[in-house]
């Protein structure tokens, strides 16, 4: 992109935007507010620190805290360090609407939102890799300019992205539905475990690690963004406590607590199967294999070496620790139709595949 990227906050995804973008041979200048942040993303590699001399960027990727988005917006904007801006936080319409305070109805400024992240924030956490196969949401309205979206899009693109265009509104109920509710609901489970007697948290299992997964992010930019979009995160909440009064009312009644509860776990079945894979393919269509494998050096490389040995491609994987116990399971999923012959190959070689 000539002119260059100007990223602002080299956290996660300031840097993990940045190494993408060095990947596709773009000049990119970074810039925090810590001093010790911006080092430590520069000696990554995710791009340079600015020059006096530099001139504008073509776009400035602002990737900060969702309160702060879109006063930086407008101070890169009117400063002149970049001649468009895009902001990446979790949240579209509350950084819309301080661009507009402090500049009225700019063109210059496009708002968008990486459906990637981490429970872990900095530039330590930042992966070249995170937005591979991603939606990166662009929320133009009547008053942008063509160059905003096109240049935001060329970003999204860079850095291996799949860009959607959507409305401010529509993206922030999406995410409502999708993200932050989510996030709250596994906060409350995680928060749950707090004083939970050690007996029962010694039995916990991947199960409710996955539940609770999110719980971990960064309390305060969580804060931040629920508050953000407290309006539409209410109206699932409301929802899911419709839910879970009917639920508990189903409990109550011990003769038609069954047919309820069936009824409850059919829709979850069918919810979940309605989660995008990988490549955007239903999830549904890969099978599972799991294998039991020793926790010693070397064994993930032998067993890999051995699916690839027998043809099959690894569509995705997931590790699960056995708490105490020196082995692990390593689930495999692959192709329905391979999953028979990856079997018989692995048992072959001596795996435990039960
Ligand atoms: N963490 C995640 O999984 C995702 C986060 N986002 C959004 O990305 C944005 C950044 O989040 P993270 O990278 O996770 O946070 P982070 O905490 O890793 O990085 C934010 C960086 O911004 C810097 N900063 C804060 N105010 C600044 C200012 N005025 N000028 C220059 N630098 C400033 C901080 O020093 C920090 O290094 C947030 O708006 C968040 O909503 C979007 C998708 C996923
Ligand atoms: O880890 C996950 O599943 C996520 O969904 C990560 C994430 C966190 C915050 C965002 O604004 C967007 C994506």
């Amino acid at each position: 992109m000539t002119g260059g990227v100007l990223v602002v906050g080299a956290g996660l995804l300031g840097t993990s935007a940045g190494l993408a973008l060095r990947r596709a041979g773009v000049d990119v200048r970074l810039r925090d507010s810590k001093a010790e942040v911006l080092r430590e993303a520069i000696g990554r590699g995710a791009g340079r620190a600015e020059e006096p001399g530099d001139p504008p960027a073509a776009l400035a990727v602002v990737a900060v805290p969702p309160e702060t988005a879109g006063d930086v917006v407008a101070d890169v904007l009117t400063s002149g360090a970049a001649e468009y801006a895009t902001d990446v936080a979790s949240i579209k319409a509350l950084p819309a609407a301080r661009v507009r305070e402090r500049m009225g109805s700019t063109g210059r400024y496009v708002g968008s939102h990486p459906m990637a992240g981490r429970e872990i924030s900095g530039p330590g956490a930042a992966l070249a890799d995170l937005f591979e196969g991603r939606p990166w949401v662009i929320c133009p309205d009547e008053h942008t300019d063509q160059q905003a979206v096109t240049r935001a899009l060329a970003v999204a693109r860079m850095v291996g992205a799949a860009p959607v265009t959507m409305s401010i509104t529509d993206h922030d109920d999406a995410v409502a539905l999708v993200s932050h509710t989510p996030h709250l609901v596994a906060v409350l489970m995680a928060a749950r475990l707090v004083d939970a007697p050690a007996h029962e948290i010694r039995l916990a299992g991947p199960g409710i690690a996955d539940v609770t997964r999110v719980a971990a992010g960064d309390p305060a930019l969580w804060t931040e963004i629920l508050s953000a979009n407290a309006p539409a995160i209410r109206d699932v909440l409301r929802n899911l406590r419709a839910d879970l009064d009917r639920t508990l009312a189903a409990l109550d009644a011990p003769d038609t607590a069954q047919a309820q509860l069936y009824q409850l776990m059919r829709s979850g079945v069918d919810g979940r199967a309605r989660l995008p894979g990988k490549h955007g393919a239903a999830r549904t269509d890969f099978v599972t294999v799991s294998v039991i494998v020793d926790d010693r050096p070397g064994q993930l490389a032998r067993l890999f070496a051995d699916i690839g040995a027998a043809g099959a491609n690894v569509e995705d994987v997931r590790i699960d620790h056995s708490p105490g116990q020196p082995v692990g399971m390593v689930e495999i999923d692959v192709r329905p139709g391979t999953d028979q012959t990856l079997r018989a190959a692995l048992t072959e070689s001596g795996w435990r595949v039960p």
